[in-house]
């Protein structure tokens, strides 16, 4: 770990570096502080109580490297323009999920752009900003085999993509820099090798996958429909931006600061007092622990409300198979009534919250009020097709609920078996690492979801229990129909 003088030294060039660009305000009742001894990096503390509404940093447009303000698109336009360059996707969309497997432009356009700034040291005009940025990472990427097994059962570790990562990268960056060389590397600096440039590739990826902000367009006058409408270069590719000292902010599910895109700045505002000593929070979304922890690299209790779980087809169906007991042949019958393209590979539970209020606040109670809809319908659907294949099997709707309910049930809980541990367990285990126990965390939170989830459809089997009401005629035509 860096020595606390040299972080604080890191800190104050980089607030004196920002402060000098023309437009940049910075409050006097903030301040950047180390955090580490919280595991939170860097952050700002305010040093003083303040109002709601105030205005606690301005960050000109000019100081965020995005591929409007490098270089690096002056030097070699035919990479950045559209058709000559090869770098452009099918599917031109910024990213949300940051999956680097869709690999769209935007991103790669920014890892170019880093990396060049980055390779020119102290030449470029945002070093002070790279000196504060991290070297290394918690996301799930750089975690091995051994320690992703701590996340058990979670459906997270599907979507980490490092392989697709280490492809994007191969296919779309490194031929450019190599291409490029005498423009990347200023003159008289040693060329990286190929594995210090997957390094130097990943490390930029993560940054702006835990860093950069969607650039939002606000250029010209919004009208109500696309108010927060993203900002779009010549070509459509879609900007995002690394934007200093925003990106200062650590952020959490219960919040009390916002980004705010303005024409010629970006200003982050107080939604609410802030107490002296408090610290300014941001708020990345309503992302599950186990998605935080893939794209930024932490947990957090207050964003375990919106974790989730998936349960698969192929789980429920199994459990049906178990349930309805019919002969093969049976079942390969009602499998020919089923018309694939209508049938959901998997399902997410979550517990569907609203979004916090305007001042950043949540609502401290949550739990599971329903389950995914579309699995109740799709059991429904299935359960119709037996009806049709076996009626003694399904009788009434009656008996349709309550084989569907059974179902959701047992799927539910052999999927709580997939998890090597039960949440009992997890608690009383003391976790060695950071890591292990941002595992913990997530799979605890997975479990208890799933917890809500048994607890819902038990109740509406309870709820069930007494009711008799006839299965009209099978609606397999009006089901089917599209
Ligand atoms: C945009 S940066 C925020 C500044 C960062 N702390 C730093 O020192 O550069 C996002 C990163 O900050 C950390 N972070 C953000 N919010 C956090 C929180 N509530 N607790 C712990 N770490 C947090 C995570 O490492 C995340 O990837």
């Amino acid at each position: 770990m860096m020595a606390q003088s040299e972080f604080e030294a890191r800190s104050q060039a980089f607030l004196h570096w920002f402060k000098a660009w023309p437009g940049a305000t910075f409050h006097p009742a903030i301040q950047i502080q180390d955090l580490r001894d919280r595991d939170a990096g860097r952050g700002i503390i305010a040093t003083s109580d303040i109002p709601e509404d105030t205005v606690l940093f301005t960050i000109p447009r000019d100081a965020i490297i995005s591929t409007q303000s490098s270089d690096l698109p002056k030097k070699i336009p035919s990479i950045f323009e559209e058709s000559t360059t090869g770098l452009e996707d099918a599917d031109n969309e910024a990213d949300e999920d940051g999956d680097a497997s869709g690999a769209p432009d935007s991103w790669v356009s920014l890892i170019l752009v880093m990396i060049y700034e980055y390779l020119q040291g102290d030449s470029s005009r945002w070093k002070p900003y790279f000196d504060i940025l991290p070297e290394s990472f918690d996301t799930l990427m750089f975690w091995s085999d051994k320690e992703l097994q701590d996340l058990q059962a979670s459906a997270i570790t599907a979507k980490i993509g490092k392989d697709e990562a280490d492809n994007m990268f191969r296919a779309k960056v490194l031929p450019v820099i190599e291409q490029h060389a005498s423009i990347f590397y200023p003159p008289g600096s040693d060329r990286l090798s190929e594995d210090l440039l997957m390094v130097l590739a990943h490390r930029m990826g993560s940054t702006i996958m835990a860093y950069a902000f969607d650039m939002e367009n606000d250029e010209e006058e919004p009208d109500e429909e696309n108010e927060d409408e993203w900002m779009e270069d010549k070509d459509g590719r879609l900007l995002m931006g690394m934007v200093p000292m925003a990106d200062i902010l650590n952020a959490d599910a219960q919040f009390n600061a916002h980004v705010n895109h303005e024409d010629k700045s970006l200003t982050v505002t107080s939604l609410k007092p802030i107490k002296t000593g408090e610290e300014v929070l941001n708020y990345y979304g309503p992302l599950s622990n186990g998605e935080l922890l893939r794209r930024y690299g932490y947990v957090t209790f207050n964003h375990a409300r919106y974790d989730v779980v998936e349960l698969s087809w192929a789980s429920v169906l199994s459990v049906l198979k178990e349930q309805l007991n019919l002969s093969e042949a049976a079942w390969g019958n009602v499998m020919n009534e089923i018309e694939e393209e209508e049938i959901e590979d998997s399902f997410v539970i979550d517990r569907d919250l609203e979004e916090p209020d305007s001042k950043g606040d949540i609502n401290p109670e949550y739990e599971l009020r329903a389950l995914p809809a579309d699995l109740e319908e799709q059991v429904k659907l299935f359960l119709n097709a037996v009806r049709k294949v076996a009626r003694d099997t399904v009788p009434d709707k009656r008996k349709r609920d309550e084989i569907s309910q059974f179902a959701i049930l047992n799927a539910l809980q052999a999927r709580l078996k997939d998890y090597s541990t039960s949440e009992a367990e997890d608690m009383r285990l003391v976790p060695n690492t950071k890591r292990q126990h941002m595992a913990m965390t997530v799979r605890i939170g997975e479990k208890r979801l799933l917890a809500e989830a048994i607890k819902l459809v038990r109740a509406n089997i309870d709820q069930q229990g007494g009711q008799d009401i006839e299965m009209s005629e099978p609606p397999a035509k009006k089901q089917r129909s599209r």
